[in-house]
């Protein structure tokens, strides 16, 4: 193994999960979905605490990994999720309710986010989450960026699309759709955007003020 497999595979160990989360972990693989990373749910958990989000949205709840790690350290946020799948959607009902959050912070809507996104308020949201289709990706961000407050963030999890962007040889749609992102956020004066190695690779990308 080499020097930096071995530091990536020590962050990836090195930090805490509650029950419910190894809980939804655990039902995600066995459904076949791909939850965010130990790493990046402790990443989301505390950029959340940072940016002392009070509204979070999130596209693609999954069983609810990442909900409930954005939500962590935040006892009065609420989590708007969208989840095209109703098995999924059904089962992250189940694993936040036996988390604890209570319904009123949550609102869970079954749908495809691109039709779900342009009816939401504009600014209106501190933090959001991309982490459904790569292939919506771009038009996911569009909306993102007008859904987000100015000082807010956009988190793209998966950000190496399973570790094929950094490979030239790689030039699948995903992988192409992931880079295009990358470049668009890279020259934007609009935007500070940071690139991560955990996981999977996370964007984050912060929508300046003005
Ligand atoms: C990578 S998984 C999300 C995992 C989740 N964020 C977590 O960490 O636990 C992607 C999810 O996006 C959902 N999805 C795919 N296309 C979607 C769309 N157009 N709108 C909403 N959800 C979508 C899938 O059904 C799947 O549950």
């Amino acid at each position: 193994m080499s020097k930096l497999e071995r530091n990536w595979q020590y962050a990836e160990q090195y930090p805490g999960e509650t029950d419910a989360l190894v809980r939804a972990r655990r039902l995600s693989l066995e459904l076949g979905i791909e939850p965010v990373s130990r790493s990046v749910g402790a990443y989301l958990s505390g950029i959340a605490a940072l940016n002392k989000a009070e509204a979070i949205f999130e596209v693609g709840t999954g069983v609810g990994v990442s909900g409930l790690s954005l939500l962590r350290h935040l006892p009065d946020a609420t989590l708007t999720s969208i989840e095209i799948e109703p098995e999924h959607l059904r089962e992250a009902r189940t694993i936040f309710a036996e988390a604890g959050i209570p319904a009123a912070r949550l609102r869970l809507i079954e749908g495809d986010a691109l039709h779900v996104m342009p009816r939401l308020n504009l600014g209106a949201y501190d933090l959001v989450l991309l982490d459904a289709n790569t292939a919506q990706l771009l038009d996911y961000f569009e909306h993102a960026l007008s859904i987000v407050r100015p000082g807010g963030c956009v988190i793209v999890p998966s950000a190496f699309a399973h570790g094929q962007v950094p490979d030239p040889a790689a030039r699948d749609e995903a992988t192409q759709t992931m880079r295009d992102l990358l470049a668009l956020v890279a020259d934007s004066p609009a935007i500070a955007s940071m690139l991560s190695p955990a996981g999977d690779g996370v964007l984050t990308i912060v929508r300046l003020d003005g």
